[in-house]
C-alpha cells in the first residue's frame, strides 16, 4: 500500500541520520551553508557610545544654551555645560551625553558654541550595545549562514564559522536505452544540476544495466563515497529496481508514495547510506526530486523544516489534479500569481525550463481560478 506524502517525509526525518561531519570555513566560503554551532557575541557593539553626526558632544544641562569647548586630553567626566568636537562615528567621552550636529549650532566660536532651544538629551547617539549586546546569540546551530548573518559575525572580528559538511550525492541511472546511447542521461544531469544549485556536491554519475546483481554491485561501489545516492528508472512493473524493492533485497523504508508524479519512488538504506529511488520518466524524476529529494537533502543538513520555503500566490487558471495524492504542478509565478504549465505529464522533459517552481495540492480534484496556493521556487537558497 502506498503511504501518504506526509508519512514519507516523516520517515525521512526519523529514519535517516543527518550528516555529522563539520568544517571550519572562512566566512565567505560559508555563504548559504548550515551552521553547526551556536555563535555568541564576544563584546557589545558599539563598544562605546558613538556620535552619529559631525558636530559636538556636550554634557547637557537643561538650562544652558552656551557650552564651552574643551580640547584633549579631556577631563573625566566632561563637566556639565562643557562640550567637545566630535566626528561621525567617534566614541563619545564620558560625561558628554548629547550630540549637536554642526549645522544646528547657532553660534560657533573657537572656544564655545550656542545650541538651539529644542535639543533632546541623548540625541544622535548610538548607545553602547545598541546593535549587539555581549553574549547575544548571533547565529544559531543549524541556521543558514546568510549575508546578513555574516554581517553580524564579521562585526565581531569573527573570520571563520563551523558549518555542516555539504552532502555528496551520487547518481545511478538505470536503463538499457541509456547504456546503448539511444537516449542521453538527462535525468542524471538534471539531478546533478539541482544538487549543485542546492549547495550539495555531486559524487559519481553512473549508468547501470537492468540487472539485479549489477545494480547491487554499482550501489555497493557508490555508497562508500557518497552521503546519499539517487537512482533513476527501472521502477515499472517488470523492472529490476522494482524487483529489488519488492523482494526486499533492498529493504524499503518506503516504497510507493501517494504523490503525482513519481508514485513508484522509494527510499532504502544501503550500508547506512540513504538511497532515493526515482522513476525514469523525466518529469516524474525531476518533480519526485523536488518532493522527496529536496527534503532528504535538507534533513541531511539538519534543517529543522525539511520542506523548503514557499510563498502564497493566486491561481490564475483552473487546474485539475488527483484527489487521492499530493500533486506537484509545475508553473510560473511572478511572485503574486501562479499559472500552471500547459502540460506536465510524467513523461515530458523540457517543460520545466519554462517554469520557475511548482505548487502542491492534496485531496482536491481541482484548484480554481482565484484560489490561494503555495508556490515553491526552484531557485530558493541551498537546501533552504
Ligand atoms: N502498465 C503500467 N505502466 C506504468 C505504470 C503503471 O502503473 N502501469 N506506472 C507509470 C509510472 S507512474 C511511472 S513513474 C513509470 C516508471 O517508470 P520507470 O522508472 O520504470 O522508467 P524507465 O522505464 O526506466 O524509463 C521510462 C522512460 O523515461 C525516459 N528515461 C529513463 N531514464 C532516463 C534518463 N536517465 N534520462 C532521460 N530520460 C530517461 C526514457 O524515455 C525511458 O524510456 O512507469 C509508468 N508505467
Ligand atoms: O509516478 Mo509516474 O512519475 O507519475 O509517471
Amino acid at each position: 500500500m502506498p503511504i501518504s506524502y506526509q508519512e514519507a517525509l516523516q520517515i525521512i526525518q526519523t529514519q535517516i541520520q543527518p550528516l555529522h561531519v563539520n568544517q571550519t570555513l572562512p566566512l565567505l566560503k560559508a555563504i548559504n551553508r548550515i551552521s553547526s554551532s551556536d555563535v555568541y557575541a564576544k563584546f557589545a557593539l558599539p563598544k562605546h557610545p558613538m556620535s552619529l553626526k559631525e558636530g559636538y558632544g556636550i554634557a547637557f544641562e537643561p538650562t544652558t544654551l552656551t557650552y564651552t569647548l574643551l580640547n584633549p586630553p579631556y577631563p573625566t567626566p566632561i563637566p556639565l555645560g562643557y562640550g567637545v568636537r566630535l566626528s561621525t562615528g567617534e566614541s563619545i567621552p564620558e560625561g558628554a551625553d548629547t550630540i549637536i550636529a554642526e549645522e544646528d549650532v547657532l553660534v560657533d566660536h573657537d572656544e564655545c558654541i550656542k545650541i538651539p532651544l529644542h535639543v533632546s538629551q541623548s540625541q544622535h547617539i548610538k548607545k553602547e550595545g545598541e546593535d549587539i549586546s555581549k553574549g547575544e546569540l548571533l547565529l544559531k546551530k543549524y541556521e543558514r549562514i546568510s549575508a546578513q548573518k555574516i554581517t553580524a559575525l564579521s562585526s565581531q572580528g569573527i573570520n571563520t564559522v563551523k558549518a555542516v559538511q555539504r552532502p555528496t550525492v551520487s547518481i545511478l541511472s538505470i536503463g538499457s536505452q541509456l547504456a546503448t546511447g539511444e537516449i542521453h542521461n538527462s535525468n542524471a544531469m538534471s539531478l546533478a544540476a539541482r544538487v549543485i544549485e542546492l549547495g550539495g556536491k555531486v559524487g559519481e554519475i553512473v549508468i547501470g544495466e537492468e540487472d539485479d546483481a549489477k545494480i547491487l554491485k554499482a550501489l555497493q561501489e557508490l555508497v562508500g563515497k557518497a552521503d546519499c545516492v539517487i537512482t533513476t528508472g527501472a521502477l515499472s512493473r517488470h523492472d529490476a529496481m522494482r524487483h529489488l524493492l519488492e523482494t526486499k533485497t533492498l529493504l524499503p523504508l518506503f516504497h510507493q508514495v501517494r504523490i503525482t508524479p513519481a508514485k513508484p519512488s522509494a527510499l532504502t538504506l544501503f550500508e547506512n547510506t540513504p538511497i532515493l529511488h526515482l522513476p525514469g520518466l523525466p518529469l516524474g524524476c525531476m518533480l519526485g526530486f523536488e518532493m522527496l529529494g529536496v527534503p532528504l537533502l535538507r534533513h541531511l543538513q539538519h534543517r529543522h523544516c525539511i520542506i523548503p520555503d514557499f510563498i502564497t500566490c493566486i491561481n490564475q487558471k483552473r487546474i485539475t489534479c488527483k484527489d487521492n495524492s499530493m500533486s506537484a504542478i509545475p508553473g510560473y509565478s511572478d511572485g503574486r500569481h501562479f499559472v500552471c504549465a500547459p502540460y506536465y505529464e510524467a513523461g515530458r522533459l523540457n517543460i520545466l525550463s519554462q517554469c520557475n517552481g511548482y505548487t502542491l495540492s492534496e485531496g482536491k480534484e481541482s484548484i480554481e481560478e482565484g484560489e490561494e496556493i503555495p508556490f515553491f521556487y526552484f531557485t530558493h537558497p541551498p537546501v533552504s
